[in-house]
């Protein structure tokens, strides 16, 4: 599992490091790793570094002396180095000194158009870990001439380091070079910091427990359920899926799908698309009602049922069978409007509640905000459920705080019926007895892997997506075997 510290906690760990450390080195081993990417990035887009023109952005703090370092470093490469400094008098002095010595050139914020636009990188120093909120105007009038690729120091500028929330002017970067651990920035705004790359500058022992978490390949290879040859359908999980209706049954042949092709544990579908789920899913064992449906060892309710009283009677029916359940759609908002369904549950069966942010308002009178981490630690905490919220990041929230994001790759999940698809694959996961939290963080995983996979860089669907679920899982168990 990648750890992702808040920028409260880094900078407590920096300070304990600086403490032991030579005045400078710590800037000074960021600043080289920077300027090691920058020569990488240079390289690739032009095919040469040296002769290159690189153009810092420079703030008024420790993240402009990054810049103005990894500036002088570049000078070594023959690279023509310029910095312009967004407020000339509070500019970092030693690196500032640093990029004189080597030969670089500071510029005037009115000349800065002309550098930034001629040159063949821009390094963006404006502002790290101790900024809030968007680009002030005069950084923001700079970006205007970007037309180069940016590599951004530590985290792209305008962006905020701990929700990655944008709301206004802010540096969209190409390459992301960042120090010492990750912040929540990287997990969180994928589209404003491009690739990411980590520099170590020996803050790890500094840093203990991560606040967030993400989770490798590795992680949901070694968590999904793979049978041995003892087990049979039954030992692997049988799951429920209570989905669907005469009128809409797509999402229930989308949620049995989805659990069909997560696990090879038995699937049973209960609801009034029975028909169109057995003609899709032979292998689905459908009947009409929750009642007789048998027994699973985790219920899948919610897409498609509907907000009123037969839907409130089946999510009533599973939350008290004392298996684990993940509650999608329509049982989110009935659990908003009737709290009382969840007096059938019994407190220590799992539950998993997956909401968009719609649903999260619903759930918890206002919307999740710029802190989406925040917002589901407290929706969890308040139901004592994994809460799954959806959104181009998906964030997951266990009720004893754990919190992980899942960094999806592209924007083509965002489709109609996509969210029936994960609801599958989370209670195929909870059925074979995974832990919850880790159930939809796997699921939130492989279901964005093969979104990514389906599309392809072209629009995708949700049967798209759930024809590509064991392509993910090949391809998530291929990697580390
Ligand atoms: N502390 C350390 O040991 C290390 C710090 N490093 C760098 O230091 C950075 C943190 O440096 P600082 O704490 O000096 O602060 P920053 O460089 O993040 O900048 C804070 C400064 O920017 C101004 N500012 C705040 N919000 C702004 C906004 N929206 N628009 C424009 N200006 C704004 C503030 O007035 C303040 O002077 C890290 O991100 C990293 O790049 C690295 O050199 C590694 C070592
Ligand atoms: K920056």
């Amino acid at each position: 599992m990648q750890g992702i510290w808040t920028t409260e906690r880094i900078r407590a760990a920096e300070d304990r490091l600086l403490a032991v450390t030579p005045d400078g080195e710590l800037m000074r081993r960021a600043a080289f790793g920077l300027s090691v990417h920058a020569a990488e990035m240079l390289a690739e887009h032009t095919g040469s570094v040296s002769g290159r023109r690189v153009t810092l952005l420079v703030g008024s703090g420790n993240n402009g002396g990054d810049a103005l370092w990894a500036g002088a470093f570049l000078r070594r490469r023959n690279v023509a180095v310029s910095a312009i400094l967004v407020k000339p008098e509070r500019a970092h002095g030693p690196g500032l000194a640093a990029l004189k010595r080597s030969g670089g050139k500071v510029v005037s914020l009115e000349d800065g158009p002309q550098w930034i636009s001629r040159a063949d990188l821009v390094i963006d120093g404006i502002v790290g870990i101790s900024a809030r909120g968007p680009l002030r105007p005069d950084a923001a009038a700079l970006l205007e001439y970007v037309g180069s690729p940016v590599l951004a120091v530590d985290l792209p500028s305008g962006v905020d380091p701990d929700t990655g929330a944008v709301d206004g002017p802010a540096v969209v970067a190409d390459r992301t070079v960042t120090f010492g651990a990750l912040k929540p920035v990287h997990a969180l705004a994928p589209a404003s910091c491009g690739e990411i790359a980590l520099v170590d500058i020996g803050l790890r022992p500094e840093l203990g427990e991560p606040d967030l978490r993400r989770l490798d390949t590795a992680d949901v290879a070694a968590a999904w359920p793979v049978p041995g040859p003892d087990d049979d359908k039954y030992s692997q999980g049988v799951v429920g899926v209570a989905a669907g209706s005469a009128t809409y049954p797509g999402a229930a042949v989308l949620a049995a799908g989805a659990a069909v092709r997560a696990t090879s544990g038995l699937v049973r579908y209960a609801g009034h698309a029975a028909d169109v789920v057995r003609g899709h899913w032979p292998e689905v064992i459908a009947t009409g009602s929750v009642t007789d449906a048998g027994r699973v060892q985790a219920w899948v309710v919610g897409p498609g049922i509907g907000t009123g009283h037969e839907g409130r009677d089946v999510l009533r029916f599973v939350l008290g069978r004392g298996v684990p359940v993940c509650a999608d759609a329509d049982a989110t908002t009935i659990i908003a409007r009737s709290p009382d369904v969840l007096d059938a549950r019994d407190p220590d069966t799992p539950l998993v509640l997956t909401p968009h942010a719609g649903e999260f308002e619903r759930l918890m009178g206002s919307p999740p905000g710029a802190d989406r981490v925040a917002a589901a630690r407290s929706a969890a905490r308040k139901y004592d459920a994994v809460v799954l919220l959806k959104g181009h990041c998906t964030v997951v929230a266990a009720p004893d705080g754990r919190a992980l994001v899942n960094t999806p790759r592209g924007s083509w999940l965002a489709t109609a019926g996509s969210g029936d698809v994960l609801s599958g694959l989370v209670g195929a996961l909870l059925a074979a007895g995974l832990d919850p939290w880790l159930a939809a963080g796997a699921g939130a995983h492989v279901h964005s892997l093969a979104g990514a996979l389906a599309a392809g860089g072209a629009p995708t669907s949700a049967s798209g997506i759930l024809g590509a679920v064991p392509d993910a899982l090949r391809s998530v168990r291929s990697l580390t075997s």
